[in-house]
């Protein structure tokens, strides 16, 4: 086994096993007390919320708590590993909700059969939640949950895998654009991959000024276009009216690359027949549609991204999901709309302009990090991130009517 392959297994296994426990949070150890935490005091805030519901998060962790659940059909580009094999990335989403956003969060696996089951057991216990943050469920069975929870749930329901990497795509590409010096609405856009990232990181992209007509999607049949018969309701609004059939169709001469599918789809040969000055977010996780040592070795003219940690650019939903919900939570938004999603776009981009603190080169092991080809998007460690994104989502929150609570100091 690799060494890397034994560290990542030994990192989850020990201290003890998992990533993440639960802390208590105040005096627990005199008769007293437990007599406030528990029987007889208890009752005091159980009466207070069944007269006002609205004391639940005065009283309760409700409103600092967000759910990440899955049914594990769709583990990063892993596949459909089930419930179990996902508890490790769930667990993973719930250490980053609480190291960078101090959101506690539980990871919740279910086992299911109908996507009707699956949205009735969420339904069922969403309510103990500030938010849910669904991750890992495949397309299409994630659109109709999503939509069906969000009409059931009085809480935001954010399905991340589409508009967390959606945001992050967005922020990073429109920065990408500006420093290859391509305009997004004459851009050819080559999306590989048809799934809950692709569909949303293309209608997020069109928003931002992206041309339908310029993308063409792939699936494992090849591009999606108007003459096929195969094609759910999602994927048939990305059929392009065209003659192109393959990648080697699509990729000769686009500006942009998105690879939302697997790994090591995409050839060095097919990459040298792209445009000049092109870009390439290789988004798969854990492995990416090129590997960026390949990529730069055929091209020394583009800008290069992936999912990983471990390279230059990452662009990953880490950069969003934290944030957006922390902003919503702090607002106590119903739900987290447009608005919220295009302000968390343009305060994650903005952020990558600003000059770097040390503290973020330290954690990067990095000398230096200024706006340019291998600095697109902010590093998940930049403190400001936090602030800043909240902040922006909070208030479009607010602006949109959304909000149940005022703005809170912190942000004023
Ligand atoms: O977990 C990650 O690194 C990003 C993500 O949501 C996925 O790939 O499904
Ligand atoms: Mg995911």
């Amino acid at each position: 086994m690799s060494d890397f392959k034994q560290r990542a297994l030994d990192y989850h296994a020990k201290p003890t096993p998992g990533k993440i426990a639960v802390q208590i949070t105040t005096a627990a150890e005199t008769s007293e007390d437990l007599s406030l935490a528990y029987s007889p005091g208890v009752a005091e805030p159980c009466r207070a919320i069944a007269e006002n519901p609205d004391d639940v998060y005065k009283y309760t962790g409700k409103g600092n708590t967000v759910a990440v659940i899955s049914n594990g059909s769709a583990v990063l580009g892993l596949g459909n590993l089930g419930p179990m094999a996902s508890k490790p990335v769930m667990e993973g989403k719930a250490l980053l909700f609480k190291r960078f956003a101090n959101i506690d969060s539980f990871d919740i696996e279910v086992n299911h059969k109908t996507p009707e089951e699956f949205i009735n057991t969420v339904a069922s216990i969403a309510d103990t939640f500030g938010g849910i943050n669904l991750e890992d469920i495949k397309a299409p069975d994630c659109f109709i949950i999503e939509k069906a929870l969000q009409e059931r749930c009085k809480i935001p329901i954010f399905h991340d895998d589409q508009h967390g990497t959606a945001i992050v795509t967005c922020a990073a590409m429109i920065n990408a654009l500006e420093i290859q010096g391509k305009d997004i609405e004459h851009a050819v856009i080559v999306c590989l991959g048809a799934g809950a990232a692709a569909i949303a990181c293309m209608e997020l992209l069109i928003q931002c000024g992206a041309k339908r007509e310029k993308i063409y999607m792939l699936d494992t049949k090849g591009v999606v276009h108007t003459r096929r018969s195969d094609l759910n309701e999602y994927k048939m609004l990305f059929a392009n009216n065209t003659d192109k059939r393959t990648l080697d169709d699509a990729i000769a001469e686009a500006d942009v690359f998105v690879g939302v599918s697997g790994p090591n789809l995409l050839s060095k040969e097919q990459l040298l027949t792209m445009a000049p000055n092109p870009i390439v977010f290789a988004c798969s996780n854990p492995d990416p549609e090129i590997k960026p040592e390949l990529a730069h070795s055929v091209r020394d003219d583009l800008i290069m991204a992936t999912g990983r940690s471990d390279y230059p650019n990452q662009v990953n939903n880490v950069l969003c999901f934290p944030f957006i919900f922390r902003g919503a939570l702090d607002v106590r938004a119903r739900k987290i709309n447009n608005e919220m999603k295009i302000a968390a776009v343009h305060a994650i981009r903005t952020l990558a302009k600003a000059e770097v603190p040390e503290s973020v080169l330290k954690a990067s092991g990095e000398k230096s990090l200024s706006f340019g080809k291998n600095y697109i998007i902010p590093r998940p460690m930049d403190p400001r991130l936090c602030h800043n994104v909240a902040k922006a989502v909070a208030v479009a929150a607010v602006e949109s009517g959304v909000a149940q609570i005022p703005m809170p100091e912190c942000y004023l």
